[in-house]
């Protein structure tokens, strides 16, 4: 039998021998490309046991948070995990998709990928499949690889929802999935979409995403903040390129809406604990605004590829609070690309390049 299996008579069909597989030859699935979008997660309940698993897997990655295990193990379980996953669960309990019972980031991801799936299949057929997963929760990295590899894809590629690269988004995605890659004894071959922060196809979908927002408001914003989610500066200082995508992506939507610096400023939200994180800070900037007599206000998000806890309760709610409560009398909060048409249009441009030479 160990002779036979090195002749062409038992060598697989799918391998190109026109040949039958011996009856106890492992079944051969392959020839197929599979299409993997990453986004970050989100809880899989807004209670606290839920809300605890969630924060409890994202706050021990060692990409999100570099502070030394000793010093951060007794604070993340003792402290934040007793009190942040009430007070946050209340705030993912204010956005919550109730007909589907998920966050808002695992209803939009799932529809990005289904609308270019339906784009893409009259063109590639079912040569190309389709599939999302969360780097935290469900559903999970590995169990959508296996699930792509076992319907015959030994191509796959990794897309990071994620405009801007970062360390603590990107490439934890990555990690997640080369980690479930190492334990295949059949691995595939993979690519991963680089970064799409000064893309034109993605540019143009934000500017037009956002003339159409604006030209629905019954106000034109004085000014109009162009909010990232943040990071700790020391991983800016360490060689992380996101500050420096954040501020491309920024000049370019900049330069392509033709606004001034002072009236599109580019700022970073989401600051967590008490080290320095990227500045100008998002909210200290809307209280500065309000305080200083600005009197309308608008703010876009362009780094999250979908509307989440981020955008719709951080700045739709409370950063909106803080501008009314100041002095400011309108506000705006413009949406996502999230699976609008432009949304869909940028990333099919993204993964229509990155395909190139498998289709
Ligand atoms: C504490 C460190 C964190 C870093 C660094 C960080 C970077 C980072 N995050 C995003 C995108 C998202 N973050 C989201 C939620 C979120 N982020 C952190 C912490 C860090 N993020 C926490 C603890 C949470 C959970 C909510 C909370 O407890 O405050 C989300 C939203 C997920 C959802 O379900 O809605 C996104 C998206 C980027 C792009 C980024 C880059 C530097
Ligand atoms: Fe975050
Ligand atoms: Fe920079």
């Amino acid at each position: 039998m160990r002779e036979r299996a090195m002749t062409s008579e038992t060598l697989p069909v799918a391998a190109g021998y026109a040949v039958p597989l011996p009856a106890d030859h492992p079944p051969i699935r392959n020839g197929r490309i599979g299409v993997l979008m990453m986004n970050l997660g989100t809880p899989e309940g807004t209670s606290y046991w839920p809300m605890r698993a969630y924060l409890r897997e994202f706050l021990s990655d060692r990409r999100v948070i570099e502070t030394s295990r000793w010093l951060w193990w007794p604070l993340l379980n003792l402290v934040i995990l007793t009190t942040r996953p009430g007070r946050k669960g209340k705030d993912y309990a204010s956005i919550w998709n109730k007909e589907r019972d998920e966050g808002p980031l695992k209803t939009i991801t799932r529809s990005q990928t289904e609308q270019l799936a339906a784009r893409l299949a009259p063109e590639l057929g079912d040569r190309v499949v389709f599939d999302w997963a969360m780097r935290y929760g469900l559903p999970d990295v590995k169990s959508r690889l296996e699930a792509l590899l076992a319907q015959g894809c030994d191509r796959i590629l990794m897309v990071p929802l994620y405009p801007q690269y970062a360390a603590p988004t990107s490439a934890t995605a990555c990690d997640q999935a080369f980690r479930a890659l190492m334990t295949m004894r059949w691995q595939p071959a993979v690519r991963v979409v680089p970064p799409y922060h000064d893309d034109p196809a993605y540019i143009k979908a934000l500017a037009a995403s956002m003339r159409a927002s604006l030209a629905k408001l019954d106000f034109e914003p004085e000014v109009i903040l162009c909010s990232f989610h943040g990071m700790p500066k020391e991983y800016l200082l360490k060689g992380d390129p996101y500050h420096c995508h954040c501020a491309k992506t920024w000049r370019l939507l900049r330069e392509e809406l033709g606004f001034s610096r002072e009236r599109f400023r580019l700022t970073f939200q989401s600051r967590f604990g008490p080290d320095e994180w990227l500045q100008p800070y998002t909210d200290e900037t809307v209280k500065a605004l309000a305080a200083s007599g600005t009197k309308s206000l608008a703010i876009v998000a362009p780094g999250f590829s979908a509307d989440c806890l981020e955008t719709l309760e951080e700045l739709d709610v409370e950063n909106r609070e803080f501008f009314m409560h100041g002095g400011g009398e309108k506000f705006a909060y413009l949406p996502c690309l999230n699976d609008s048409v432009e949304g869909v249009d940028a990333i099919e441009a993204v993964v229509r390049r990155e395909l190139m030479g498998w289709v």
